[in-house]
C-alpha cells in the first residue's frame, strides 16, 4: 500500500497557480524524487503533503492520514528537512538534537543518529562553527530525530561542494536502509539519477512523467551520439543511409552521428571499409538531461 497518495493537487497563491494538477504515489521504503526547475511547484507540493500548507483542490493521504486535518499526528511520523533551515548560532549540535527530541513521542537515539550522520565529534560544536556540509547533515539529523516513517528532504545539497554533496547522497541511502521512506525534492539531475528509485518530473505545476531514472531515459529511446574527426573525407549521404543512423551533422572538422543503440558498430565498420580512421571518437548515451529536455522542451538548469 502506498504511504503517500496525492491526487489532482491544486494550489494557488493569489492569482499565481503554483501547483496546477499533481498526482503521484510513494511506496514504503523507496527514495522518491520530485525533480523540476525553480518555481515548478515542488516545494508547494511537499508542503501540502506535510500539512504545512493547505491545498485548494485534490486529495492527499499520508500514512492513511489527511494532512489537512491530522497535522499534529503527521508531525510525529513525517520528518521534514526544510529548505535553508537555520538554527541559533550558539546552539550546540548535541543541544539541538536534545531540544528537537523533546518534541516527539518516540525520539531516536541521538548518539546513534550522530554516528549515522558522521557528527559524533561535533556534538559540542556551536552551529555557526559547522561547515556547510555539517550544517546540512545536522538538518537531516533533525528531520530524523523523531524516528519518522517518512523523511522529506528539500534541496538538501544546494550550496554544497561536490564532495560534501556525494557524502550527503551516501547518507540518504543509509537513511533509506534504516527503513525510512524518503521524498527528495531536487533540481539536480545527477542527484535524482543517482539516488531515486522513481522520479516525478514536475514542470509549471504539472507532472510531466513518473518513472525510474532508466525508464525516463528509455521513454526517449536508446539513442546514442557518436562524435569523431575522420582522417579522410567521408560521403555523408552514404553515412546517412546506413541502418540505425538517424542523423549526421558536420561541426567543423568533427562529424556527429545520432543513431540507435547499434549505430556504433555500423558506423565503425563503414569507416573501416572506406579506410577512414575515427580520431577523438566519443560516444554519448542519452541521459536524464536529454530525457528532461524531451519531456519539457527545455533544459533543467
Ligand atoms: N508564499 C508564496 N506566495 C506567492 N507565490 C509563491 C509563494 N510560494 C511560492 N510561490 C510561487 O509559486 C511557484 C511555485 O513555487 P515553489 O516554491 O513551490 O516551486 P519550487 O519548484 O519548489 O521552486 P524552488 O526550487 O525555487 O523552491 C513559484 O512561481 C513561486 O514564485
Amino acid at each position: 500500500m502506498p504511504v503517500i497518495e496525492v491526487q489532482h493537487l491544486h494550489k494557488t497563491y493569489g492569482d499565481k497557480v503554483a501547483v496546477d494538477d499533481v498526482s503521484f504515489t510513494v511506496e514504503r521504503g523507496e527514495i522518491f524524487g520530485i525533480l523540476g526547475p525553480n518555481g515548478a511547484g515542488k516545494t508547494t507540493t511537499v508542503e501540502c503533503v506535510e500539512g504545512l500548507r493547505t491545498a485548494d483542490g485534490g486529495t492527499l493521504s499520508v500514512l492513511g492520514l489527511d494532512p489537512r486535518h491530522d497535522r499534529h499526528e503527521l508531525r510525529q511520523r513525517v520528518g521534514v528537512q526544510l529548505q535553508e533551515s537555520r538554527l541559533p548560532d550558539r546552539l550546540r549540535v548535541g543541544e539541538a538534537l536534545e531540544l528537537y527530541s523533546s518534541f516527539y513521542r518516540t525520539p531516536a537515539d541521538t548518539g546513534r543518529l550522530l554516528d549515522l550522520l558522521g557528527l559524533t565529534h561535533q556534538r559540542d560544536t556551536a552551529y555557526k562553527k559547522l561547515s556547510g556540509g555539517q550544517q546540512q547533515r545536522l538538518s537531516i539529523a533533525l528531520a530524523l530525530v523523531g524516528s519518522p516513517e517518512i523523511a522529506v528532504l528539500d534541496e538538501l545539497t544546494t550550496g554544497l561542494d561536490p564532495q560534501a554533496r556525494r557524502d550527503t547522497w551516501d547518507l540518504v541511502e543509509a537513511v533509506r536502509d534504516e527503513g525510512v521512506t524518503v521524498v527528495l525534492v531536487t533540481h539536480f539531475m545527477e542527484e535524482a539519477e543517482r539516488l531515486c528509485d522513481r522520479i516525478a518530473v514536475i514542470d509549471t505545476g504539472r507532472v510531466v512523467a513518473i518513472d525510474t531514472p532508466a525508464g525516463l531515459v528509455r521513454q526517449i529511446g536508446d539513442e546514442q551520439r557518436i562524435r569523431f574527426r575522420p582522417s579522410a573525407p567521408v560521403d555523408l549521404a552514404q553515412l546517412r543511409a546506413l541502418p540505425d543512423v538517424l542523423e549526421v551533422e558536420r561541426h567543423g572538422s568533427q562529424l556527429v552521428v545520432t543513431g540507435r543503440a547499434t549505430a556504433l558498430q555500423t558506423v565503425t565498420s563503414f569507416l573501416a571499409r572506406n579506410q577512414v580512421l575515427a580520431g577523438d571518437l566519443r560516444v554519448d548515451q542519452a541521459n536524464l538531461d536529454d530525457a528532461f529536455v524531451a519531456l519539457t522542451g527545455r533544459k533543467l538548469d
